[in-house]
C-alpha cells in the first residue's frame, strides 16, 4: 500500500523538530546565549526609537532556554520607560496580555484578549519565517489567534536565531499571519510580503 503524501501539517511538524533540535544543540552555550541575547535586544532597540513615540507599548514574550533571549531586551525596553506586555496563554491556545514583572498566576494582572491593540509594535517568538514573512511557531496557533487583533498598519517582528531566516519558502496556510521583519543577533532582515 502506499504511503500517504505528507500534508502541510506534517511539514511543519517534521521542521519544528530539526530545527527545535538545533537549537538544542547549538544553545547548550550560555556565554553564545547570552552574547546573542544582547545583540539581539540593541537591534530590537533601533526599531522600537524608529516606530514607536515615547511611553508606547510594546508586546514582547518570556523566552524559554534555547529560544533568543529577551530577558536584556525586556529589561531595556522597561528601563526606556515604554509599556511592555507578555503574553498569558489561555486553555484553548488564545493569549491573553500582562504587564511584564506581573505574576502570571495573578489573574487581576490580565488585560484581556484585546490587549493587543494597545501595541505600537509586536515583538513575537517564533521557529523560522521565510522571505515572504511566512512564520513557523509552536504549533498551537496563538499567534495566528492574537494577531488579526492589532491596530491596522501596526508592525509585526519575530526574533529568531540568524540561521532560522529561510530562504526555502514555508508551507502557508490561510490562517497564517505573516511578519513584517526579522531581527536575529546578527542584525534587522526587513521583509517582502
Ligand atoms: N517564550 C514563549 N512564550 C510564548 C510562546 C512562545 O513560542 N515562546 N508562544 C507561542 O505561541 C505562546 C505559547 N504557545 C504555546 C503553544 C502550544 C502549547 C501547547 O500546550 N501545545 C500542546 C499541543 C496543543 C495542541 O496541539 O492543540 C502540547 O505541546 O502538548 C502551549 C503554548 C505564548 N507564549
Ligand atoms: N485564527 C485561528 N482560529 C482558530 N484556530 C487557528 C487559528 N489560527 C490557527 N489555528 C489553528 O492552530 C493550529 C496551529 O497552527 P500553526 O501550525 O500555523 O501554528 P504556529 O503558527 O506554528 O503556532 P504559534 O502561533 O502558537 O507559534 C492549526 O491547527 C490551526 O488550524
Amino acid at each position: 500500500m502506499d504511503t500517504p503524501a505528507p500534508t502541510p501539517a506534517d511539514a511543519k511538524r517534521a521542521l519544528r523538530a530539526r530545527l527545535w533540535a538545533h537549537r538544542k544543540q547549538r544553545y547548550a552555550d550560555t556565554s553564545r546565549a547570552e552574547r546573542e541575547a544582547q545583540a539581539l535586544a540593541d537591534h530590537v532597540l533601533r526599531i522600537v526609537a524608529d516606530r514607536v513615540g515615547p511611553g508606547g507599548t510594546v508586546t514582547s514574550y518570556e523566552s524559554w532556554p534555547t529560544e533568543p533571549g529577551t530577558g536584556p531586551l525586556n529589561a531595556a525596553l522597561a528601563e526606556a520607560g515604554y509599556r511592555v506586555l507578555v503574553p498569558v496563554t489561555l486553555p484553548g491556545l488564545d493569549l491573553d496580555w500582562r504587564p511584564l514583572g506581573s505574576d502570571e498566576r495573578d489573574e487581576s494582572a490580565r488585560l484581556g484578549l484585546e490587549a493587543i491593540d494597545q501595541a505600537d509594535l509586536v515583538l513575537t517568538p517564533g521557529t523560522a519565517v521565510d522571505r515572504r514573512g511566512v512564520r513557523l511557531g509552536q504549533g498551537g496557533g496563538c499567534y495566528d489567534r492574537a494577531l488579526p487583533r492589532r491596530r491596522e498598519g501596526i508592525c509585526v517582528v519575530t526574533l529568531l536565531h540568524p540561521q532560522e531566516l529561510l530562504d526555502d519558502a514555508l508551507p502557508a496556510a490561510q490562517h497564517d499571519q505573516r511578519v513584517d521583519a526579522v531581527v536575529t543577533a546578527d542584525g534587522i532582515t526587513w521583509l517582502d510580503r
